[in-house]
């Protein structure tokens, strides 16, 4: 913290000078039965950048049919996946986890810096985040959205949260937000290095490895959401990097939602197609998700693999994300590092 300014004696003392570095995921649920399902996909479904239909044609969809269903079926999904022992989903306990490797791999910059995490549906929030951040004295604050390519559903979202939050503050940090890291080297090396890693301790060696990202609906993208162009150039920066070409790294998307087209090849589809043209052994990997969660554990690695070895495939493996491996945190590290310039 920087010396302290020159208040009048009567003056409240506070804390200032400090820089808050936020990451923020997704979220998860407070519990897999059916009213915290429910309260979080009610959260996460209400969302309008998640869901653009319009609310009139939304709200019953979602009220009478979405959330009487799902949070059941869901939790069940999430009960597989469970942390027991912290009593949350792992989505959370890597976050949680990744910053406080961030804030160990930033101690050169002194007690300046206070690296916090929070979730964009569920807890902790933005707004209880940033408000304790205040509370230490940040007076700048850098959020940075965990997702390596933007996507209004997912970046976009967090910065109207925070946005929410400062509207309602006499007294606003600074604000920076991080930019998307589809293309940096860093993470494109990190994600090369995770596939070798992990094929490395397979007894079998892949026909084909698929490059599975979260899919959005095909609209958003003819609306002009970058999202389908930034999986795309990771995706061929990772090709080139790999010395592969597309028969080798395919692009697909995952965790369709709704009747409406998403963005395609679908990753369910290819795999059961590869399966049925007799490709036999297949891994996936998944570069959009910083942290393992429902939809990389149990959506990848359980019912991808079982729709893979339903049709005559033999060999199917789901790497994991970067999470809070060493190059995981070179990439996170990294991208903090450059947003913090001119501030540090
Ligand atoms: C229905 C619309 C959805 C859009 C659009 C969407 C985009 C999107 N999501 C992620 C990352 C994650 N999504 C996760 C779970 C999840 N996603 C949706 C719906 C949409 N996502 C739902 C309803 C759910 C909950 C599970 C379910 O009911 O199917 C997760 C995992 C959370 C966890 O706790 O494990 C992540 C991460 C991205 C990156 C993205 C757009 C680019
Ligand atoms: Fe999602
Ligand atoms: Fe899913």
């Amino acid at each position: 913290m920087s010396p302290e300014p020159h208040f009048p004696p009567e003056h409240p003392p506070i804390k200032h000078g400090r820089i808050g570095v936020l990451i923020v995921n997704l979220g998860t649920p407070e519990g897999t039965s059916y009213w915290p399902m429910r309260r979080y996909l009610k959260e996460f479904l209400s969302d309008r950048r998640v869901i653009e239909t319009p609310r009139w044609q939304w709200w019953p969809i979602l009220n009478l049919i979405v959330l009487t269903t799902r949070p059941s079926r869901k939790g069940r999904d999430y009960a597989t996946i469970w942390n027991n022992e912290l009593d949350e989903g792992p989505l959370k306990t890597i976050t949680r986890d990744q910053s406080t490797a961030l804030a160990e791999r930033l101690a050169d910059l002194g007690d300046r810096i206070v690296v916090d995490w929070a979730m964009r549906y569920g807890n902790p929030s933005i707004a209880s985040r940033i408000e304790a951040l205040q509370a230490q004295g940040c007076e700048r604050l850098l959020v940075v959205p965990m997702y390596p390519q933007y996507a209004a559903a997912t970046s976009a979202t967090v910065c109207d949260k925070v946005f929410d939050k400062l509207k309602e503050m006499r007294w606003q940090p600074i604000l920076r937000v991080a930019a998307p890291w589809y293309d940096e080297d860093v993470y494109i090396q990190a994600i090369k290095s995770s596939i070798e890693e992990h094929i490395s301790t397979l007894n079998w060696t892949p026909d084909v490895i698929l490059a599975s990202f979260h899919g959005i609906p095909k609209s958003y993208l003819e609306k002009g959401d970058p999202y389908y162009c930034h999986c795309h150039k990771t995706t061929r920066l990772l090709q080139a990097a790999m010395e592969v070409g597309d028969e080798k790294l395919r692009m697909t998307f995952q965790s369709r939602f709704g009747p409406e087209e998403w963005l395609q090849p679908y990753t369910d589809k290819t795999v059961e197609a590869l399966a049925q043209s007799g490709v036999k052994n297949v891994a996936v990997v998944t570069p959009g998700f910083t942290a393992d969660c429902l939809e990389t554990i149990e959506e990848i690695g359980v019912e991808n693999a079982e729709i893979f070895h339903r049709n005559g495939g033999n060999n199917f493996s789901a790497i994991p994300c970067l999470n809070v491996n060493k190059l995981g945190l070179n990439v996170i590290e990294t991208v903090v590092r450059r947003e913090l310039m001119g501030w540090i």
